[in-house]
């Protein structure tokens, strides 16, 4: 182990130790009311709040020197200069490189890539502009309604995330999002549509991802059999990095929308897979999203680490995971368009660091990225939040709120919204002690033995943390900020594990033996392996039932 190494893992132990004897959050804010002026920090149009963490400078001080001593500035420094971070596939990580200045060089392998970078946004922001303003027209000569995103994983979570919390924006036609190959996703979508005025782009990186190709199958069997075979082309465009592929699929080079190995599929929605969201909001609009994005890489590759957002949240989250142990975090934005940041988060945060190996392949120190959760307030709050409230184990919950909502006619129900987030965070940490269980039971008018019979279920133990991201209104610039804040907390944890955030080994095993177990579900093979043939066997029963 190198010098550097052991440091790490030694102040990992520290940290573990010092969370042992970690002060309960409330009791923090009574011996420093500032608390929150000290544990906050601003930059590109977001606030985060971690006062209501059980930090104090002494173990940020030891969370600082973890940064240091896992070299997170060197390793940020390599990823925007294009270094292949990417280890097992020998490959760049430049998402940052999709919003950076259209004037500044990023090299990879001593190519300059920056003038295909805004080659690229620029045939798609003029593709779906001509789509929007009506110059693309429908094989008959109309205008397109409805355009559809086939895609999985990266090249569907972050456009459905992203048109669905830009809806306010939407002046375009409306949007679509197939993924699942239960067909039940094509059919329930298409119900609703035209084939006459659809457009669908495939969207795949690889364009062999089995889910996708055979969507689009469908979907193009759909329009032919709808308005003829020849139509296809015209309702038909791509988005890979795959030409071959989808020249084979019957899309023309023009139609297709390319970007490069060296964006990781979890981090392409600023490339060409996001053209369903400049369809839905525009150029101008997409243009602010990645400008948001920027200004978030901007502060990231400069602030000092004790300034610095992302290495802030990736050092709460280290500091939960790995010196409090929790298992889990829970994304809860009271922002009801924020509704699939978590699922988009699921696979930003669990494909990239959920590992097991360091980067040099020997096993981690301990654990890794936790599980990844959540729902919009306040529904959340009628559902999961008895658990985190009074469950076993402790959750640290990440709130997302806004100062403004989109409807000022309904500013009286966004001010609700509002204060049942700080109320959330609030009794999070605050609890409730036996004592005050029973005196409000008794407040109540119940009897001193029902007090004392009921109180223990009223108790809340609280000292459960938070962290809040605060910004002024969910506009594209902001909701670039906030992704790129997540993508950069993903790189510092991974930093800090030593891991490689940017492979997803993990997700190949099952692809392959979906592949072997095919024939056993249609019927052309009989023998299953011991462990799959009850189940193969009792489907095929169930099958055969009326
Ligand atoms: O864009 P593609 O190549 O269809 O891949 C889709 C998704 O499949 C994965 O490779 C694995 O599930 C993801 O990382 C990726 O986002």
């Amino acid at each position: 182990m190198t010098d550097r190494s052991n440091e790490r893992t030694a102040l990992l132990a520290a940290l573990r130790m010092a969370a042992v004897s970690r002060p309960p959050i409330a009791e923090l804010f009574e011996q420093d009311p500032g608390r929150f002026g000290a544990f906050s920090r601003s930059a590109a149009g977001l606030t985060l709040d971690y006062s209501k963490t059980a930090l104090t400078d002494a173990t940020r001080d030891q969370l600082l020197a973890l940064a240091k001593a896992a070299d997170v500035e060197g390793r940020r420094d390599a990823m925007f200069a294009g270094a292949p971070i990417n280890l097992t596939e020998g490959r760049s990580v430049l998402h940052t490189a999709l919003r950076a200045p259209a004037d500044r060089p990023i090299l990879v392998d001593g190519k300059d890539v920056a003038p295909d970078v805004s080659r690229e946004l620029g045939r798609v922001c003029a593709f779906a502009e001509a789509v929007r303003g009506g110059a693309v027209k429908t094989a008959a000569g109309g205008r397109f309604t409805d355009v559809v995103n086939i895609g999985i994983g990266g090249s569907d979570l972050g456009p459905v995330m992203a048109t669905l919390a830009l809806a306010p924006f939407h002046d375009g036609p409306r949007t679509h999002f197939v993924s699942n190959v239960d067909p039940a996703h094509l059919a329930d979508t298409l119900k609703t549509l035209d084939p006459a005025s659809t457009l669908f782009i495939v969207a795949s990186k690889t364009f062999t991802t089995a889910e996708t190709m055979a969507n689009a199958q469908a979907a193009r069997a759909w329009v032919a059999a709808a308005i003829g075979e020849a139509a296809v082309a015209d309702h038909f465009c791509a988005v890979s990095t795959a030409l071959k592929h989808v020249q084979a699929f019957g899309i023309a080079p023009d139609r297709m929308f390319g970007f490069w190995d060296w964006v990781g599929g979890r981090y392409s929605l600023w490339s060409s897979i996001g053209l369903s969201i400049v369809m839905a909001i525009g150029e101008r609009n997409f243009r602010a999203f990645l400008g948001g994005a920027r200004q978030m890489d901007e502060h990231f590759r400069s602030a000092p680490p004790a300034e610095n957002l992302p290495v802030l949240m990736g050092l709460v989250g280290v500091w939960h995971r790995n010196g409090c142990g929790f298992p889990a975090r829970a994304v809860l934005p009271y922002e009801q368009r924020l509704v699939r940041l978590p699922a988009y988060l699921q696979q930003l945060e669990m494909e990239s660091n959920g590992k097991s190996v360091k980067r040099d392949g020997s096993p981690v120190d301990g654990p890794t990225g936790p599980l990844v959760w959540g729902e919009p307030g306040t529904n959340g709050q009628h559902a999961f939040y008895q658990l985190l409230h009074q469950g076993t184990d402790v959750i640290p919950a990440e709130f997302l709120v806004g100062a403004q909502g989109h409807e000022p006619e309904h500013a009286d129900m966004h001010a609700m919204l509002v204060a049942n987030c700080l109320a959330q965070s609030e009794a999070l940490m605050r609890g409730r002690t036996p004592e005050q269980a029973r005196d409000q039971l008794l407040a109540m008018g119940r009897s001193a033995e029902d007090a004392d019979r009921i109180a223990p279920h009223r108790v809340f133990p609280g000292d459960r943390p938070s962290v809040t991201i605060l910004y002024r209104l969910l506009d594209p610039a902001t909701l670039g900020a906030i992704v790129a804040l997540y993508e950069h907390r993903v790189f510092v944890e991974a930093a800090i594990y030593d891991i490689n955030a940017y492979d997803q080994w993990g997700v190949e095993l099952g692809k392959e033996l979906a592949t072997a177990f095919l024939p056993l579900v249609t019927g052309e093979k009989a023998d299953a392996p011991a462990s799959t043939r009850g189940l193969a066997e009792a489907l095929k029963d169930l099958r055969h039932q009326n």
